[in-house]
């Protein structure tokens, strides 16, 4: 059997000194606003896990839930009242948001060192700007983070992405780019997933499709990264990967729940911090 990534070592590695940081004595407590729209499985999922690590470390999370039918004018003048409220350090904009909210004004004014999971202009384009970077999306950097851990070299080697999302796919693209990396990008309309999945040294995959990935998807001693976070009809979460299938193949896999999902929550912690170091400083 390959070997299994533990999301909490790779945090532990990474991270934990990063958001041990905090002064006790601090009067104002770092405050994350979760912005929520309707009750969709994964995103409850993540506010749990939010909820559950940001706490211990001295960070206060305030959930703001709105109807899915809310209206786009309402919830901007919503969003509208919390990216301008002074207590609030951060916010996560939960995602994905019903079809009939655009969320071009959120884009647009969400106020550049609140914006911990980057879905603002301003983040987005340091990601694509050469050199210094603003905040990444947490669950792009949990993966460079893992194959740092991993110590994968990303210059000339064959690395597929399965999917080209705003949270994952685009941003980490253009990250492995950077690093060198050969990258191969599928998305729904790829005609032959298998022959850009079997060639990968490196396979990442973020669709939200329970087990797209099977054994044959999958080169002998490849990386798999399993970024899926998926409530199946027995309400466990799965991923993208079918972990028993692929785990014999690869030489290394993350678990679904236990690997992304675990590093991406500590990462937002520790963006978390640096935010509201920023805004104490100003
Ligand atoms: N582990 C973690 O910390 C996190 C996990 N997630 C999980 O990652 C998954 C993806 O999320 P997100 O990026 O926001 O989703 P999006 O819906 O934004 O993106 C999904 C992407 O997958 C592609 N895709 C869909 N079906 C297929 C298919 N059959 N074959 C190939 N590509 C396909 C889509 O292609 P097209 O562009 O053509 O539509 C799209 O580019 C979800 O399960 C989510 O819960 C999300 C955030 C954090
Ligand atoms: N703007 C935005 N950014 C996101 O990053 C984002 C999002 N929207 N919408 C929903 C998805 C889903 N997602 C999860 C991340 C971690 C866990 C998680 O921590 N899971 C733990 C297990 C928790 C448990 O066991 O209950 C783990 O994987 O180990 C869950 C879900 C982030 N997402």
């Amino acid at each position: 059997m390959g070997h299994v990534i533990k999301g909490k070592d790779v945090a532990e590695f990474f991270l934990i000194d990063a958001t041990s940081k905090l002064p006790k004595e601090n009067e104002v407590k770092p405050t994350l606003a979760i912005v929520r729209i309707g009750n969709h499985p994964s995103e409850i999922a993540y506010e749990k896990s939010v909820i559950k690590r940001l706490n211990p470390l001295g960070i206060e999370c305030v959930s703001y839930v709105f109807e899915k039918e809310i209206e786009e004018a309402e919830f901007n003048r919503s969003f509208d009242e919390i990216n301008q409220n002074p207590q609030i350090h951060s916010i996560l904009l939960l995602k994905p948001v019903p079809k009939h909210i655009s969320l071009d004004h959120v884009i647009q004014t969400i106020d550049p060192l609140k914006d911990v999971d980057a879905i603002g202009l301003v983040n987005m384009a340091k990601i694509y700007q050469e050199g210094q970077k603003g905040f990444i999306p947490c669950t792009a950097e949990a993966v460079t983070k893992i194959l740092e851990y991993q110590k994968i070299e990303l210059k000339g080697t064959a690395v597929t992405m399965v999917g080209f999302g705003m949270v994952i796919g685009r941003p980490l693209t253009l990250l492995l780019l950077e690093s060198g990396s050969t990258v191969t990008v599928c998305n729904e309309f790829t005609k032959d997933l298998k022959t850009e999945t079997s060639r990968a040294d490196v396979l990442i995959v973020a669709t939200g499709v329970i087990h797209l990935i099977e054994e044959d998807f999958v080169k002998e001693g490849a990386t798999v990264i399993d970024v899926g976070i998926n409530v199946d009809k027995k309400g466990r979460l799965v991923g993208d990967v079918n972990f028993e299938d692929v785990k014999d193949k690869a030489s290394s896999i993350t678990p679904v729940p236990g690997g992304v999902g675990t590093v991406t929550t500590y990462v937002l912690a520790s963006h978390v911090l640096e935010s509201f170091r920023l805004q104490m400083k100003n």
